[in-house]
């Protein structure tokens, strides 16, 4: 393997208790919020088919015309106390907050640029008070930050020549200034979501982007910090250029998930995922496939199965209101989270033969093992393949403990767990698993692990 200076500083998953926090959130919010809301996705009446907060980059959209738009940012209806407590009743653990888009419009009163909120008619803090309600009610707050910022002179995508160099230098000062504004501002931060890295002038600053990070993980021990930071010795991003994972979980997985659990590397990771195909900020005109509450829980329980957090984006509107088709979809989420979160919180990947019916998630807490239910067999018949030497002890709903479910032995491992047919299942439901292990004792014959 190579010998990498800037490549990943750790191999493995972090042990720490941030990070196992990190790891048992199973439900995050994330929510793009700027001026390209006040669009909502159309300029002079035309429709932007792109994602509403690339709007700037949209040849129809004058761009002295976007910049101007901070102007008119005055969001008469942001409540940071509700929208905190709709994310506390969908189940969300943690919060991703634009703090700064590829636009770079800062949400928050930077001493860096004139280009933030109190330039705007609004004056105040966004960041702030949606940092104490998220707070307030026990959800841990990450700040998303776009290194990319086309409001910044020094910015440059590439750097070919002296004065590119000198003007990028200007820019790195200026985002590492950002950056420490932020964690001085809001030190109960639990860390920074990047984006916006994949510039060739970015992949260059290895040096500086390890420093950075080293400053930044000093200020806030245990800052989670994802892979999409920093670039390698060779520019390389996500993965180091002897494959291994930058910083503290991955971040590649963004509007997917991964398919099996070899996918996820045995890493750490988040799938980032929108409710439209590809709309991150405010459209008020969504088009084509927009996703159900059960296509989300699915997403959910599927990113658990497989040891990942689940983090569904909310794009609230120009004025602060939370759209409808959102607020339904945080109303049906966590009213299923409510009766089944004992299978999301905590819970991770299970060595156990994956099924058709849907996804186990085992608790990392007790142990016990939850059958999520998507797709009943018309024979009521749940097939279930253990691992080796393992026995189950009891089975039952998760709604009704007391229904003892009685396991038919298909051969060796091998069981049909048989459903309640006469409940008439609306929505996905979960079994529960207690089992425990056999040893083969030294005559042979079996005994139950203590
Ligand atoms: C090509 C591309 C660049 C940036 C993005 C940004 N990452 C998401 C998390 C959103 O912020 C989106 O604007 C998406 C696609």
């Amino acid at each position: 393997s190579l010998t990498l200076e800037y490549g990943a500083h750790r191999i493995g998953k972090r042990t720490d208790q941030m990070m196992e926090t990190w790891r048992n959130y199973g439900l995050g919010q994330f929510i793009h919020w700027g001026v390209y809301a006040l669009t909502g996705g159309h300029w002079d009446g035309e429709y932007y088919s792109g994602a509403a907060e690339w709007i700037r980059s949209w040849d129809k959209m004058p761009k002295d015309a976007y910049d101007q738009l901070y102007k008119s940012f005055d969001p008469k209806n942001y409540e940071p106390k509700a929208w905190a407590k709709q994310a506390k009743e969908m189940g969300a653990k943690y919060m991703i907050i634009t703090t700064k888009h590829h636009d770079g419009f800062s949400l928050w009163p930077s001493k860096y640029t004139d280009y933030d909120v109190t330039n705007s008619p609004y004056g105040n803090d966004i960041i702030g008070p949606l940092v104490e309600a998220y707070d307030a009610e026990g959800i841990d707050v990450y700040l998303y930050f776009s290194v990319m910022d086309w409001s910044q002179p020094g910015y440059r995508v590439s750097l070919e020549t002296e004065e590119d160099r000198t003007a990028y230098e200007d820019f790195k000062a200026f985002t590492r200034n950002q950056l420490i504004e932020l964690l001085e501002l809001y030190p109960s931060a639990k860390g920074l979501w990047f984006d916006g890295t994949w510039d060739e002038a970015w992949k260059e600053q290895a040096v500086f982007a390890d420093e950075l990070e080293k400053e930044m993980r000093a200020m806030i021990p245990g800052l989670i910090i994802g892979s999409r930071f920093r670039p390698d010795d060779y520019g390389n991003r996500h993965f180091d250029s002897n494959g291994d994972l930058m910083g503290d979980y991955e971040q590649g997985w963004e509007r997917k998930l991964p398919n099996t659990y070899e996918d996820t590397k045995g890493n750490d990771w988040d799938a980032v995922m929108t409710v439209p195909e590809n709309q991150w900020g405010y459209h008020s005109d969504w088009r084509g496939h927009v996703k159900s509450s059960y296509e989300l829980i699915e997403m959910l329980v599927k990113s658990v199965s497989l040891d990942g957090n689940f983090v569904l984006n909310f794009g609230p509107d120009g004025q602060g209101n939370i759209r409808s088709e959102e607020a339904k979809l945080a109303k049906e989420i966590g009213d299923w989270m409510k009766v089944n979160q004992k299978a999301i919180y905590s819970c991770g990947y299970l060595n156990w033969q994956k099924q058709d019916w849907g996804y186990y998630t085992q608790s990392r807490e007790d142990g016990k093992i939850y059958m999520v239910v998507f797709n009943q067999p018309l024979d009521g018949k749940l097939r279930v393949k253990t691992a080796d030497k393992v026995i189950l002890d009891k089975v039952y709903p998760l709604e009704n403990p007391g229904m003892i479910l009685t396991p038919e032995l298909i051969q060796k491992n091998e069981y049909f767990i048989p459903v309640i047919m006469d409940q008439k299942w609306t929505s996905p439901y979960v079994i529960v698993v207690e089992s425990s292990s056999t040893d083969e004792d030294k005559n042979g014959g079996f005994q139950k692990a203590k």
